[in-house]
């Protein structure tokens, strides 16, 4: 009686933001305290709920992802309560929230999960589009039905799935790097990518075996009210399946890379006549050589190799930045050098009773050797869930070890209409020299990459239908010595699976 009195004066579990990560975590306490309401703030009226969750191996997970009106969570979790308000300030040291809608919420325990917003080139130039929610996705859309060229910026997830996804429309793209998806893929992954860019796109698609979002049971009502408050949550795997992404021309795809350069100026129409400089024509297969193009373009981009092209507009798929403003305010939370909420092996922030997961936050524990944060729905699942776990332990006084998710880094994905499997440091990352990779490839069909240390398998890149990924993910947990099997672990003429049975 007195620990009820007691959370009656203290408040309640408060989760704030709609994504994955918050709805994970809010499903997660009303699971643990189904006697007590939990409170989750959410700004957009729409939620994102996982469905058909299925765990593929020891830490390879898939799932759908829907897009729902929040009523739908409140009738599946009676004990969930969603306000569907922004929130306006964090007053943590009297363990307070405001929201927009004036009211004030005393905590027990926090959780934010306002995930993070794209980090954009230019920030206020109209002709300079990031991609984030629905509502980005669909003004992307209208804006590409009207355009006959554009420049995308940016060499990681969004920028793979857009140069490979658009249609009808010359795509000039710019990359910091030698080779394409820098954040996924090492040179050799991203030459046998490239082929599929010159390549026809095939018609048929290959089944889903990643994650897929999908907005089924949503009502018309619940997406135009989101529109109004433009502060939606992060799209998913499959985003573009319901889009249409097509330019105003009739070829299929037609793809130019800028490699090795950034954005040097934007110019908008007129800025660019004052100039009084030349831009360049979109360079084909037939034609190599720079030549004048003489269309006039609503936007300019310059780049630091010099060269000049106009376009209808730009996307900046350059990353993202935490979600961290608002509750930096007043409040003296640890900061990471990437901008999110630190957190340590429990989640928790670095202020009182105040957890964090997500894109909003920065992994700050002492990580697996195998393990490393990348902001992606597969890890704002597990962070969401686990922080649930670790307020739970802490309102009970328990003791919880860190989850087993966080040992080894999983990703499954679809790039280029391959499936693609990430694993441990997949791209030798943080392993300095110190590392051998182990290469077979199949030009068309698949590629597989591992990154050995010591005899021990660290990483892999499985690209195309290797079914390799069980019995890899196991040998890196286990860190087997596999120099006796030399280049054998990779013969496609022995049946690896038997081998380590
Ligand atoms: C185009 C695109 C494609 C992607 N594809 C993939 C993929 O294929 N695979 C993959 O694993 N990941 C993918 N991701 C990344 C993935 O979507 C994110 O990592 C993940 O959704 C983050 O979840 P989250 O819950 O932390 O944040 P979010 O989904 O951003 O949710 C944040 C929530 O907080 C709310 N909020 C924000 N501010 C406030 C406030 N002040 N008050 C109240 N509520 C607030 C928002 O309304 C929202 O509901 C993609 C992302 C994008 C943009
Ligand atoms: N299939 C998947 O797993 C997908 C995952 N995502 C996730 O969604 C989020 C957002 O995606 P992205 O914006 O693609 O971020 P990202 O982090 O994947 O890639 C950002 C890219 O922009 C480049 N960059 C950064 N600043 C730049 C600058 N000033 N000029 C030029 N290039 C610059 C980086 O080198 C990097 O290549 C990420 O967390 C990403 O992991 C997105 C799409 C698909």
């Amino acid at each position: 009686k007195e620990a009820a009195h007691q959370r009656q004066t203290m408040g309640k579990f408060v989760v704030v933001g709609g994504g994955i990560a918050g709805v994970t975590c809010a499903e997660e306490l009303a699971v643990s305290f189904p006697s007590e309401e939990i409170l989750l703030i959410t700004a957009s009226p729409v939620i994102k709920a996982v469905t058909n969750f299925k765990q593929v191996s020891k830490i390879l997970e898939e799932f759908d992802v829907e897009e729902q009106p929040s009523t739908m969570l409140e009738s599946r979790f009676p004990n969930i309560k969603v306000i569907e308000s922004g929130l306006k300030q964090l007053k943590s040291k009297e363990h307070c929230i405001v929201t927009e809608d004036g009211n004030q919420h005393v905590y027990e325990k926090l959780c934010l999960c306002a995930g993070a917003k794209p980090k954009l080139i230019c920030e206020g130039n109209p002709y300079v589009l990031g991609i984030r929610d629905t509502d980005s996705a669909q003004e992307f859309q209208k804006q590409l039905t009207k355009a006959k060229r554009i420049m995308i910026i940016g060499n990681g997830g969004i920028a793979l799935e857009l140069v490979y996804e658009i249609e009808g429309c010359e795509v000039i793209w710019a990359i910091k790097d030698k080779a394409i998806g820098n954040t996924f893929f090492d040179a050799g992954a991203a030459e046998f990518l490239t082929s599929k860019l010159v390549s026809e796109k095939p018609e048929a698609k290959i089944p889903h075996k990643r994650t897929k979002y999908t907005t089924e049971g949503m009502k018309k009502e619940a997406r135009s009210k989101a529109k109004a408050d433009n502060v939606g949550s992060a799209l998913g795997p499959d985003w573009h399946e319901g889009l249409d992404l097509k330019g105003t021309e009739e070829f299929s795809h037609k793809v130019h890379i800028e490699p090795m350069c950034e954005v040097k100026k934007i110019y908008l129409q007129e800025e660019f006549r004052l100039l009084k400089k030349n831009s360049l024509t979109f360079p084909t297969n037939h034609n190599k050589s720079v030549t004048t193009d003489n269309e006039t373009w609503p936007v300019y981009v310059e780049l630091t190799n010099e060269k000049l092209y106009g376009c209808d507009f730009i996307v900046s798929a350059t990353g993202v930045t935490p979600n961290t403003e608002l509750f930096l305010h007043g409040n003296n939370f640890d900061v990471g050098e990437d901008g999110g909420l630190k957190v340590d092996d429990h989640m928790h922030t670095s202020l009182p009773d105040i957890y964090a997961a997500g894109d909003i936050c920065t992994a700050a524990w002492q990580p697996s050797p195998v393990w490393q944060q990348m902001r992606l729905w597969t890890q704002a699942r597990q962070m969401g869930w686990y922080a649930a776990k670790c307020m739970t332990a802490a309102r009970l006084g328990n003791c919880i070890d860190m989850d087993f998710s966080f040992e080894l880094f999983a990703h499954v994905t679809k790039f280029f209409n391959f499936k693609v499997v990430l694993l441990g440091k997949y791209n030798a990352q943080g392993l300095g020299s110190d590392h051998e990779l182990m290469l077979r490839c199949t030009k068309g069909q698949e590629y597989v990459k591992v990154v050995m240390q010591n005899g021990r398998m660290m990483g892999a890149v499985l690209i195309g239908e290797t079914d390799l990924e069980e019995t890899f993910e196991n040998l890196i947990l286990n860190q087997m010595d596999l120099s006796p099997y030399g280049e054998e672990l990779l013969d496609p003429n022995i049946d690896i699976e038997d081998y380590f049975d």
